[in-house]
Parts: structure tokens; sequence; C-alpha cells
């Protein structure tokens, strides 16, 4: 029996840099939004004892692809509370359409997808809570994509807090270039010192991304990308990029800039959504059985 599965992408709508830990990770106070835009995943439930991947990732073997290591770790868990049943496994197909280190989260949340997936097709029982403690391991953004509301992230990721954001329409593009979060985080200049401010105060101010300014010095697209949609519309970056969006009242009006865009802008018009697609297709599955 094949399921098919969302896996939507995130934005930050904002994000701010309030420390270096020992270890070399950042703190976050970010705030996320999901969009009714993503991946899509087949998933096929079978007794096999094996994760076959039907859709390879060019340039990410199948050990490395988040999906299969998803599979892996929740079948591991399981295994050791005694819920997995005999002979689990899957396949799964992949329809890839979130450009990969756009800063759009598509390699958490397809994780966080067979996380959710998988757990309710192989009746593992695991909680949210420790099927999150599975995904931090696997991508710092992957919790709120098994949680499945907008929140507010503190820590690396892992302190959440739901959120109700308004739900805005987007224009996001892409620049063309692909930003590795880790460049980013290791640029000297990057801003690591802003201040620990709560969600109240957070709301009130203009939003910003600290990520921005070192993703338009280092990357000439990205600061034209940037210049272009200021001239229409509130634009940042999401995440460490490199992806950029630009927030708008209605679909139309979105479109409109969308159909103004220089041709080596990719884009897509999608609207901020403060419950997950996921998160609507469990509950569908669950009430229906
Ligand atoms: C910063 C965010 C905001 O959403 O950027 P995007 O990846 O979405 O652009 C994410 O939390 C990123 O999450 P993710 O892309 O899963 O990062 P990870 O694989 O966990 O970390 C990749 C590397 O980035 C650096 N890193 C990541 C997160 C963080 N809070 N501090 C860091 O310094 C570390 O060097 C780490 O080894
Ligand atoms: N299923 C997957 N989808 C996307 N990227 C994946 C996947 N599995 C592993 N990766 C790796 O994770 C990296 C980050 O991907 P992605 O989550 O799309 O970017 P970002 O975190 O910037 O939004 C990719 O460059 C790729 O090497």
């Amino acid at each position: 029996m094949i399921t098919t599965w969302p896996a939507p992408a995130k934005l930050n709508l904002f994000l701010y840099i309030t420390g270096r830990r020992a270890d070399g990770y950042h703190n976050l106070q970010t705030l996320f939004q999901f969009l009714d835009y993503g991946d899509t995943l087949e998933i096929t439930p079978d007794s096999s004892g094996k994760i076959t991947l039907l859709t390879p990732l060019t340039g990410v073997s199948d050990d490395e692809n988040l999906i299969v290591r998803a599979a892996q770790a929740l079948k591991t868990v399981a295994a050791a509370r005694g819920t997995l049943p005999a002979q689990a496994g899957a396949s799964i197909a992949l329809e890839k359409v979130l450009p990969m280190g756009g800063g759009l989260g598509g390699g958490s949340s397809d994780a966080a997808t067979v996380l959710v997936a998988l757990n309710h097709l192989w009746q593992t029982g695991l909680s949210v809570a420790e099927l999150a403690t599975i995904g931090i391991k696997l991508g710092a953004d992957v919790p709120v994509f098994i949680g499945g509301h907008a929140a507010f992230a503190e820590g690396v990721g892992e302190l959440l807090q739901p959120a109700e954001p308004a739900e805005k329409w987007y224009l996001v593009a892409h620049p063309g270039v692909s930003i590795a979060t880790p460049d980013l985080f290791c640029d000297p200049e990057l801003t690591r010192d802003s201040p620990i401010r709560t969600l109240d105060e957070l709301l009130q101010r203009p939003f910003h991304n600290d990520c921005e300014a070192v993703a338009r010095k280092r990357f000439r697209k990205v600061d034209e990308l940037l210049s272009w949609l200021l001239e229409y519309a509130p634009s940042r970056l999401t995440g460490t990029g490199a992806c950029v969006f630009a927030e708008f009242d209605t679909e139309s009006d979105a479109r409109q800039v969308l159909e103004l865009a220089p041709k080596w802008i990719c884009g897509f018009v999608a609207r901020g959504l403060n419950l997950s697609p996921l998160q609507r297709t469990l509950s569908g599955l669950k009430a229906s059985t």
C-alpha cells in the first residue's frame, strides 16, 4: 500500500545568533513557519527488513541521505524498546522540489516526514518528544518539522515554543548559488552577539536575519536578489540562505512581482502555514482509522 506524505519547506521569519557554544555550534533565536510547498514522499511499508530508496539524490549517497538515516535511526530505537514489527522495511520514493542548501530545510523536513510516517505505518508508538530526540541528531531543524507547529526556537533549534505568526503570502526566490551552513557559520564577520530577547520583544521589532550580511557579502547573487526584491516588499534571507523571501498580504501581489523577475531568478509563491501539512496528513489518517 503506497502512502503519500508531504515534506514542507520552512522559513526562518527572523533569525538572531546570540552566542557560540564550546562545541562550536551557535545559539539562535529564530521563528519558524511552514510553507504549503515542499517535497513529497511516497512510502510503501513492507516486511523485507530493508529500507530501499527508489530515487537517489545526485551528490548524496543513499547512506548519507537523511531519508535513509532517519528510517534506520527509527528502526534502532524502536527495536530497543521492543515495538518494531518483525522484518520492518519500507521502500521510499522522493519527489524533490526544494533546492538543497537553500535554507528551506528540505533535508530536515524529509527526515522528519520519514520519522512521523514510519512511526505511524509500523505502529512503533514513539511519542513526538521521542521522535524529536532522534531527529535532533540528524539535523537542528528536524524537531520543528516533527512538532508540526510554527515555533519560536532557541538553543540550536531544540527548545521550541509554539507561535502564531501572521500567515502571509511569500515569494521565495533562489539566486542560483548554494550556501553550505557550516561555511556561513565559520565567517569571522558573522554577528554572534545579538542580545537574548523575549518572543514578545522580538515580535515587536522589525524582523531580521543575522546571517544576511555575511551571505550578501560572500555571494553577489544573494545581494543582487535581495536588492531587487526589496524594491517591492519587505524581504529577507531564510536560515543561512541561499533562498530569500518577500512577504505580501495577497497571493496575487506576490505573483505579480514573480512575473517581473529577471530570468536568472528561480522562484515560487507559497502561503505561510502555522500548522504543518505533515500534521494535517497524519491527523487525517488517524481520523480515518
Ligand atoms: C541555522 C539553520 C536555521 O534554520 O540554518 P539552515 O540550514 O536552515 O539554513 C539551521 O538550524 C541549521 O540546521 P542544519 O542545516 O540541520 O545544521 P546542522 O547539520 O545541524 O549543522 C551543520 C553545521 O553548521 C554549524 N551550525 C549549525 C547550527 C547551529 N545552530 N550552529 C552552527 O554552528 C555547525 O558547524 C554544524 O556542524
Ligand atoms: N533528503 C535530503 N534532501 C536534501 N538534502 C539532503 C538530504 N539528505 C542529505 N542531504 C544533505 O543535506 C544538505 C542540506 O540540505 P537542505 O536541508 O536541503 O538545506 P538547508 O539546510 O540549507 O535547507 C544537502 O546539501 C545534502 O548534502
